[in-house]
């Protein structure tokens, strides 16, 4: 039993029903209409004899009979559709639609064959002689498209049908399901299920329907903003378009011309007939060359400012994005906008408008010059061009959804390439080369795959193309001939109507293949766009730059979670202190949370609750340079840029002087190997400074980060990787303007942790315990169980830990080191004892 319709249902079950019924009498009504108007035209009035007489004497030639018929065949169509459509209201809609290509291929041939019936009559009599059958030659045309119209209309009801009768439900057209499922009290789950899956797909159906209006309301806001974007240009513009116009309207002249030089030959057979129209066409030729040079000159400049412009743009804007927003995107994804995107939207303005315009004006001349030679030829011209065009159509949609996924599967398989060409060292160290390349073989397989279905469809699109348009071709010489034998028309006329057409071939063709380009650069457009837009979430909008800065550093009561992972609170409550003059060691197992606390002292992302404070104020507030040249970072895995050692020292900075480069390299125990390198300072340091030991890259970033006297010294495990005697210069380095700083050190080894004044400890987002190294040992808390389990071995049950991290969480380095390659094993080398290894 079905229980009642909730309100809002019946009533959208009322309006779909209404819908139907609406388009349903619609139809009847027009066929009606069709057949009174069609025969009223056909009888010239009410001489209904004529049926008679014509069926009795049939002449292709001078009857319309045959036009009078085709009522019937439009009528059988729509009252099928609205038979069909109103018996079974679930599936008749979609059947409907699903047959909507032939209802036009079939209305496409009605119109012809309405028209070949014009030229056949105009053999006979002018058109204007003849106003019934003129007029019943252009219903039929109309009506023709009016089926198709209305057939779209009644395939449109399957978006619209009611819930009862187990289509989408509720006001809007949305949660289907739901409101069915309340519905159907008895129905069994199968079949409930099944209604489900398909309005399901037919919601999905419908989003792409959307999506697709969408598209292409959104690519004309695309583009004028993007000719938005060109304001800059716009005298540049302006003498583009001018210049295009000029070649193409010189252009359109020449192969009249043509025509008029050949009837000078062969019509008049007079030297001075043929001489005129040679000269002008020379002069509109080498008129139109001119200007085509200056068109494509003014518009590759174009393309490079408009390049220049965007990629500038757009780059400084993902400079502004917060880290999140790079923790989320793909480094590839990001890259690709910023160079294959760009380049595609400027070549929507340099190419493709440009070849667009050119077309179209070219197209519109030469159609008047079509029309004005000979209107019979163009409408045999007219009649043939939307059969190609629907050739092309059909098998450029199928060419459109094979090169999506040729496309998508190339992309999967540039990541496989990537992944493997940045992760070299690692796939070397595994022996893994062979496993590489295979799953690269695969992806290229599949893509290959692909291309055969791509070769096929090329070769069917060619072949059918081709016999069109030169099926074409025969019509237009046969019926032209025809014409010019029968004195209609001289036979240079026919040349230049010839190559008029094959020129309107071209520039349909460019139209149609610039089009796809066209949307091709509005989508690229949108990607580019979409960035240029974004906002950052957390913008470098402090202002505070105070003279003097102390240097304390409170975190109060943190409570934070990554921006990727916003359900996961990696900190819970953090509260501590650094204080000036003061080492603070953060320790505690892998993934408990320190580098965190070091990316929210950063401001590389906010907390959620709580504030971290220096001097007071929220690291926020303050100047985004001041900032960074207060609080001094040396990270975990430090990134060198692929520039000179003194240019990765004075990162960021401009004017420094070479002496105080030095003093800094001297502190960070860099200067020594670097003067040792044959070019000193300006040795390159290769990309991520591959060309130097892990060492040599943390003595260099200590460097870069003490060559700015920062306030606060942040050491994220920077001396893991130096070995034993430059980790000592190191830190007895470091521990000279360590009490001019207030440091933090994400310590792994338990030298630097006992040398802390303050020891936190962080144990799964909170803080576990802190003190000094004896208040902590003796407290024999969490630090203590650490301590002892990696000093002394013992077994101390502190099950938090995995038996492979120490105090600071992290692998022991001498092993993950060896296997990462480069990472960091250069400088670091064996020789320290037990208890200096990392923690
Ligand atoms: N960018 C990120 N997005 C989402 N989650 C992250 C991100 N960075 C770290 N995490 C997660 O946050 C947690 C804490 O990571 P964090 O790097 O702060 O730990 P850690 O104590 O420094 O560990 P380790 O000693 O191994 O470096 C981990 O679970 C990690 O998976």
């Amino acid at each position: 039993m079905l229980a009642p319709l909730p309100r809002g249902d019946r009533k959208c079950t009322l309006q779909n029903n209404m819908g139907l019924k609406v388009a349903v009498s619609c139809t009847v009504s027009y066929v009606l209409l069709d057949l009174v108007v069609t025969t009223v035209l056909y009888a010239h009035g009410a001489h209904l004899a004529v049926f008679r007489e014509e069926a009795l004497n049939f002449n292709v030639l001078q009857s319309t009979l045959d036009l009078w018929g085709t009522v019937l065949l439009r009528a059988s169509l729509l009252l099928g559709a609205s038979v069909g459509v109103s018996w079974n209201r679930r599936d008749g809609p979609p059947r409907v639609a699903k047959v909507s290509p032939l209802v036009l291929f079939v209305s496409l041939i009605l119109i012809t064959y309405a028209l070949a019936k014009l030229l056949m009559l105009t053999e006979l009599e002018p058109a204007t002689h003849q106003p019934w059958s003129l007029s019943l030659i252009c219903w039929t045309c109309a009506s023709s498209l009016g089926v198709v119209l209305l057939w779209t209309l009644l395939g449109n009801q399957s978006n619209i049908i009611p819930i009862g009768s187990s289509s989408r439900g509720g006001e809007g057209g949305r949660g289907g399901c739901e409101d069915t499922e309340r519905l159907v009290e008895t129905a069994g789950e199968e079949e409930q299920e099944v209604g489900c899956e398909r309005r399901k797909k037919e919601e999905e159906e419908e989003d792409k329907e959307e999506g697709r209006s969408h598209e292409n309301s959104s690519s004309g806001a695309t583009l004028g903003r993007l000719l938005g974007y060109c304001r800059k240009d716009s005298r540049l513009l302006s003498v583009a378009v001018l210049f295009l116009i000029i070649s193409a309207v010189c252009e359109a002249f020449i192969p009249y011309y043509y025509g008029k030089a050949i009837d000078g030959i062969v019509v008049h057979q007079s030297m001075e007939y043929f001489a005129k129209p040679v000269v002008t066409l020379s002069v509109l030729a080498l008129a139109s060359s001119l200007a085509m040079g200056v068109r494509g000159g003014v518009f590759t400049l174009m393309f490079g400012k408009l390049n220049l412009r965007l990629r500038n743009h757009l780059f400084r804007t993902l400079m502004r994005q917060e880290i999140a927003f790079f923790d989320d995107n793909h480094t590839g994804d990001i890259i690709s906008r910023l160079s294959a995107d760009t380049t595609q939207v400027s070549d929507l303005i340099s190419v493709n408008i440009n070849i667009f315009m050119r077309s179209v004006i070219k197209g519109v001349g030469f159609s008047a010059f079509m029309l004005g030679m000979s209107w019979k030829l163009t409408l045999v011209a007219v009649m043939g061009l939307p059969f190609i065009g629907l050739v092309s159509k059909f098998y450029g949609d199928y060419y459109k959804k094979l090169t999506k996924e040729v496309q998508t599967i190339l992309a999967e398989a540039n990541k496989v390439a990537e992944e493997t060409i940045s992760a070299m060292r690692t796939v070397r160290s595994f022996a893994n080369e062979g496993g590489e390349a295979d799953s690269y073989y695969a992806k290229l397989l599949v893509m290959f795959q692909l291309n055969k279905k791509q070769a096929l469809a090329y070769s069917g699109y060619a072949w059918s193309s081709s016999i069109s348009e030169l099926a074409l071709e025969v019509a237009i010489l046969y019926y032209g001939g025809h014409l010019v034998v029968t004195g209609q028309m001289s036979g240079g006329t026919l040349i230049s109507f010839f190559i008029y057409m094959l020129e309107l071939g071209e520039c349909l063709e460019s139209i149609a293949s610039v089009y796809t380009g066209l949307m091709q650069g509005v989508g690229a457009a949108e990607k580019v766009f979409e960035y240029l837009d974004r906002k950052p979430k957390h913008p470098a909008e402090g202002t505070e730059a105070p003279d003097t800065c102390a240097g304390v550093v409170e975190f109060q009561d943190i409570t934070f979670a990554y921006p990727t992972r916003p359900d996961v609170d990696i900190l819970k409550g953090v509260s501590f202190t650094l204080r000036p003059g003061e080492v603070t060691a953060l320790v505690g197992p892998s993934g408990s949370g320190k580098s965190s606390c070091v990316s929210l002292l950063e401001n590389f992302y906010l907390p959620q609750k709580g504030q971290v404070l220096l001097d007071g104020k929220p690291v926020h507030a303050f100047r985004h340079d001041y900032l960074h040249s207060k609080v001094g970072l040396v990270g975990q895995e430090p990134v060198l840029f692929a520039r000179t050692l003194e240019e990765n020292i004075t990162y960021g900075l401009t004017g420094v002087p070479r002496e105080a480069v030095v003093q800094a390299a001297i502190k960070a125990n860099a200067h020594d190997f670097i003067s040792g390198l044959p070019t000193g300072y300006e040795t390159s340091v290769g990309e991520k400074g591959t060309q130097l030991s892990g060492g040599q890259k943390q003595r260099v970033a200590i460097a870069r980060a003490l060559i700015r006297s920062p306030r606060v010294l942040i050491l994220d495990e920077a001396t893991s990787a130096l070995d034993a005697e430059s980790e000592h210069v190191v830190q007895t380095a470091l521990n000279g303007i360590m009490r001019e700083h207030t440091v933090l050190v994400v310590a792994h080894r338990l030298s630097t942790v006992e040398r802390a004044d303050n020891i936190v400890v962080i144990d799964r987002g909170r803080v576990a315990e802190q003190g000094s190294h004896t208040q902590l040992m003796a407290a024999g808390g969490l630090y203590c169980k650490l301590v002892q389990r990696q000093v002394l071995g013992i077994e101390t049950g502190a099950e938090v830990l995995n038996p492979a991290e120490g105090v600071g969480g992290r692998p022991r380095r001498r092993q993950s080191s060896s296997s990462s390659g480069g990472g960091g094993g250069g400088g670091g080398g064996g020789g320290e004892p037990e208890c200096n290894m990392n923690y």
